[in-house]
């Protein structure tokens, strides 16, 4: 741990290391993902929401030379930033996220309509993806608006599909789950009958890497377990 990351811990827990502990940094998730606010919350980590407003597209559309993983940096960063300039983000650590599916080099969001679900699941069928999902979290605790400390990193994991038969590609679309999700799919959902195997972090998948926030974090001086207490 630097030098700097050990002062912003013992500033967090305190000189004497816990009695009279100044309170722990203010949790914002900058999403409007169930999921996201799920793992936080089985992770003890308390937080409150604040959904950006950000266009998605437009932001990937001026970036053509972006590829899958760059767009879900990016786009987590925006999302971050969008959000931290809101009054009542003020004085908060502000987490943004964004999740891209890629296969074969391609990136895909949600499909929203079920005969996009549907051929996305023609395609997949038997087939291994990566879905990335970018982190960044922006520390407004200094109040300053300009260069405020911020760390961001992606995770990353590969996807292994099943062979999935037509007419149960079609009864998944059905749910209507595949919509609203990267990729087309959850591993924690209906989704699941068609994962065979994930290589990397699950959460990643799901849409934000709890091991990759502590790492982030850390980088600002804030110790995740500390979290736990407040
Ligand atoms: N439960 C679950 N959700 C998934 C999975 N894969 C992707 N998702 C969700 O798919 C969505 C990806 O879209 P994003 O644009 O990153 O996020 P969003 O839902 O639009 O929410 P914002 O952060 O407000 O943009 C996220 O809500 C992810 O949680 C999965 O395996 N399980």
């Amino acid at each position: 741990m630097s030098a700097e990351q050990q002062a912003g811990r013992a500033e967090q827990e305190g000189p004497d290391g816990g009695a009279g502990t100044p309170a722990a940094p203010r949790l914002v998730l900058a999403s409007a993902s169930p999921s996201r606010a799920r793992i936080l919350e089985a992770a003890g980590i308390p937080f409150t929401v604040l959904v950006s407003d950000v266009d998605e597209d437009a932001i990937a559309a001026a970036n053509p030379l972006a590829g899958p993983a760059e767009t879900a940096e990016l786009l987590a960063r925006a999302k971050a930033e969008d959000v931290a300039v809101h009054a009542e983000a003020a004085g908060a650590l502000v987490v943004g996220c964004d999740s891209v599916f890629e296969l074969d080099g391609v990136a895909y969001g949600k499909p929203w309509e079920p005969e996009v679900a549907l051929e996305r699941w023609r395609m997949q069928s038997g087939r291994t993806g990566r879905l990335h999902t970018g982190h960044w979290v922006v520390d407004t605790r200094g109040g300053a608006a300009i260069s405020r400390p911020a760390a961001g990193a992606l995770s990353s994991a590969s996807v292994t599909f099943a062979e999935v038969e037509e007419v149960d590609a079609a009864a998944y679309v059905a749910t209507g789950e595949p919509l609203q999700c990267a990729g087309a799919f959850t591993i924690d959902g209906r989704g699941a009958a068609f994962v065979e195997s994930v290589d990397g972090d699950p959460n990643a998948v799901i849409g934000l890497s709890v091991s990759t926030l502590r790492t982030l974090l850390a980088d600002l001086g804030v110790s995740l377990t500390a979290l736990w207490q407040s």
